[in-house]
């Protein structure tokens, strides 16, 4: 089968309109299947549409060649224009629609408010008190004030227990006071915490009468809100450009001897009387959970930065002709290349597989918080705490690979700043570091499977949850051509076995006299093997899930053949445990090896499609290479031309230094 898509192909580069036409599936469907509903793929074209016709929010001055302080206004006045129209644009309080106006409007390279939205009001609705949330959310949410998420130090972020900054209790005027005892106590890092916020969520070390009670979050005003100086007592700042993500404040903070009312320690689960008597929380890590929340969304919004990366890159292979095929009167298409259809078809898979594990970790957050807030239900925490540390670190780990290898798909222009993969790279590899360290968050993964190892042998499977059930499963022959289960039997056995040697590795140290942390340290790898192998299980099983629900027809042969791809790519990817524990043989990786190839011919002609349907509009991109209309190089010289080098023909380096230096040669 084969149908037009629907959106406008005419005017469009013929080699991409060929590509739409020869696509079995409908883009709008697959958007549905992308975004979760068909409400939410509808209202997010619905809000592009809108903000299409807001002449103030189309681009202006191209990104790349703007300065950082440049790139800062330019966000601030977006998010002003936006302010005025945000009624209209979006649902009030509608959390997927506000990122969606966000990315499209200013796009990823930060702003002012993208900690306010994803930390400081989600902290607040989490930890502050009816009464607290009251004061302040409201007001949040109005965006009468900006907040931040003010953790991190100079000398500690992996490491929370050890966090410096204080916030002593004085029964005597009912305060707390914010102290920064030493350089390395500095806040150092907290997104828009710089220059625009001036509120932020504190965490700090409370201390009750000498005693240490560990990190808890504080409301804290930085400054004043008609003038916006920093108050007094407070030293705050901007920590310098990054690798990427310049359009965003990091900053510093310190206080000096800073006093807060007692009713600014977020007191939702814990609290501190006046006679600074202590009631402890529910659950020990509940402080932690705005940080369970932006990981819980991680998969998701690292899908979508990788999916950025391959609209462009597909896109552009659809394009660009260089060599030749069977045909020598005319230059094929690159994608036809199997070589970059291996690169790139694989990371599409990757992207739906993490997309869809982000739409189910998202709900697992939601419900969690409705258990806690509503039922003082802890119960799911760890469990959530486990899945979301190890997804993280794989998601954000294969998201860098895949937007590397897009750039590279796409040659030199690849490299150039107008396909702004560079950028898409930069960000997205921000989430290897930020919401815990990968390693760290691997080795918080390995704990709760070594526990479940541990039950297995103790003798308690029952008491085992769904997640690691697999750890009881028998060895099995498994014919690989019944089908997907097939496949999850085998990269069963194989996380399995690398969860239990990693175990058994950890007690053989323990057992010849090192201490159960020297022990997992020496352990370290291994057990960061067996959380890489778990995680991706979670995600093989998700994806085989999604695809099984689906009802259309044609979509949902479309990702039948992109989760095959998946599943053999990634046996493929992991066959060295296999092949060494004889879990899988030769001949059964020769046709692992045949079916990814055949996958890879199936996939070609919806490669374009499959892109296109994430639906993301030329401003979002920002791209001058993945544009829709396909006229790279129309489009590619045009951006050239509007370099500010190409503003005048001879540039004053020339006439100061080169010119002279030639004509000092001559002489
Ligand atoms: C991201 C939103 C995107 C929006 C998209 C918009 C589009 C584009 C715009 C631009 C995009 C970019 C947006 C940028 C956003 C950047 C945000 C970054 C913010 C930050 O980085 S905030 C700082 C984050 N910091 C960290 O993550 C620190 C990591 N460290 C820790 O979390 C802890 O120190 C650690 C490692 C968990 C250890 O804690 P500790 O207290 O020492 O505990 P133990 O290791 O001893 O474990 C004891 C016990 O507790 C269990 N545990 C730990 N944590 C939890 C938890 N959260 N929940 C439940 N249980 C927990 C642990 O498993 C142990 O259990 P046992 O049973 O094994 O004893
Ligand atoms: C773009 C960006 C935005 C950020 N935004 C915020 C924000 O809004 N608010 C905020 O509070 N913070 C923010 N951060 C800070 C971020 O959360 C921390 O940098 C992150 O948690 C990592 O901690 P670290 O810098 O201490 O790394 P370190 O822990 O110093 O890591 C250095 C190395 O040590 C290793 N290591 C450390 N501990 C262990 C261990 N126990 N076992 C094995 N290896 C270990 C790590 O694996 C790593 O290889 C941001 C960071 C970035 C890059």
């Amino acid at each position: 089968m084969s149908f037009l898509n629907k959106e406008i192909c005419d005017g469009d580069n013929p080699d991409l309109t060929e590509e739409r036409r020869t696509a079995t599936f409908d883009t709008d469907r697959m958007a549905q299947v992308i975004y979760g509903s068909e409400k939410f793929a509808a209202r997010r074209r619905q809000i592009t549409k809108s903000i299409s016709r807001i002449p103030a929010l189309q681009d202006t001055k191209p990104l790349a060649f703007m300065t950082r302080e440049e790139k800062i206004t330019e966000a601030c006045r977006e998010l002003d224009v936006l302010s005025d129209h945000w009624e209209q644009l979006i649902y009030v309080n509608d959390e997927e629609e506000a990122l969606h106006l966000h990315r499209e409007v200013i796009g990823m390279e930060g702003h002012p408010f993208a900690l306010h939205e994803t930390m400081f009001i989600p902290t607040l609705v989490s930890q502050a008190s009816d009464e607290q949330q009251e004061k302040w959310l409201g007001r949040a949410r109005k965006r009468e004030i900006i907040g931040c998420y003010a953790q991190t130090e100079l000398g500690h972020g992996s490491n929370l227990r050890k966090l410096e900054t204080t916030a002593t209790y004085s029964p005597s005027t009912q305060e707390f006071i914010l102290h920064t005892p030493t350089i390395t106590a500095l806040k150092w890092w907290p997104g828009a915490l710089g220059k625009s916020s001036n509120y932020a969520i504190v965490m700090a070390d409370l201390v009750i009468k000498n005693k240490s009670y560990g990190p808890h979050p504080f409301i804290v005003q930085l400054r004043d809100e008609k003038t916006h100086q920093p108050l007094p007592g407070i030293t705050v700042g901007d920590i310098g450009p990054k690798m990427a993500f310049n359009g965003a404040d990091n900053g510093f903070l310190g206080f000096d001897h800073f006093r807060i009312p007692r009713g600014n320690l977020l007191m939702r689960h814990n609290r501190v009387e006046p006679d600074g008597s202590y009631l402890k929380p529910p659950h020990a890590k509940i402080g932690y959970s705005s940080m369970v929340k932006v990981r819980s969304r991680m998969a998701m919004d690292q899908g979508l930065f990788m999916a950025q990366a391959l609209v462009i890159a597909v896109r552009y292979s659809a394009v660009r002709r260089q060599g030749f095929l069977e045909d020598k009167s005319q230059e094929v298409k690159v994608l036809d290349y199997q070589t970059q259809q291996h690169r790139l078809f694989p990371s599409i898979a990757r992207v739906y597989a993490f997309i869809f594990c982000g739409l189910e970790t998202i709900q697992l957050y939601e419900k969690l918080i409705l258990d806690v807030n509503k039922n003082g239900d802890t119960s799911g925490m760890a469990d959530l705490h486990s899945l979301t540390s190890g997804l993280k670190s794989v998601v954000t780990h294969f998201t860098g690979q895949g937007i590397e290898q897009a750039r590279m798909a796409c040659g030199g222009h690849g490299y150039s700043m107008a396909s702004y993969i560079s950028e898409i790279y930069g960000v997205a590899v921000a989430g290897c570091t930020y919401e815990g360290e990968n390693m760290v968050m691997l080795l918080q993964c390995a704990r709760a499977l070594v526990k479940a190892v541990e039950l297995v042998e103790e003798g308690h499977p029952e008491k085992l949850s769904p997640m690691m059930a697999y750890l009881t499963k028998p060895s099995v022959t498994v014919d690989l051509t019944v089908g997907p289960e097939a496949y999850v039997k085998i990269f069963q056995l194989i996380a399995k076995k690398q969860a239990f040697k990693a175990t058994e590795q950890l007690h053989k140290f323990m057992v010849a006299g090192d201490s159960r942390d020297v022990a997992w340290n020496k352990s370290a790898v291994e057990l960061t093997k067996a959380s890489r192998l778990h995680t991706r299980l979670y995600i093989l099983k998700t994806f085989i899930r999604r695809v099984e629900s689906i009802t259309d027809i044609s979509v949902k042969a479309a990702l039948t053949d992109l989760l095959n791809l998946h599943l053999n790519y990634e046996l493929l990817d992991v066959a060295s445990y296999a092949l060494a524990d004889g879990i899988m043989s030769s001949t059964q990786m020769d046709f692992i090896k045949n079916q990814l190839y055949s996958s890879l011919e199936k996939i070609r002609p919806n490669a374009v499609s499959l892109m296109d349907s994430f639906q993301f509009s030329d401003l979002q991109l920002r791209s001058v290479l993945g544009r829709r209309d396909g006229h790279v190089y129309q489009n590619l010289f045009e951006w050239a031309k509007s370099s500010p080098l190409n503003q005048s023909e001879v540039l004053p380096s020339v006439t100061q230094y080169l010119k002279p230096m030639m004509e000092k040669s001559k002489l």
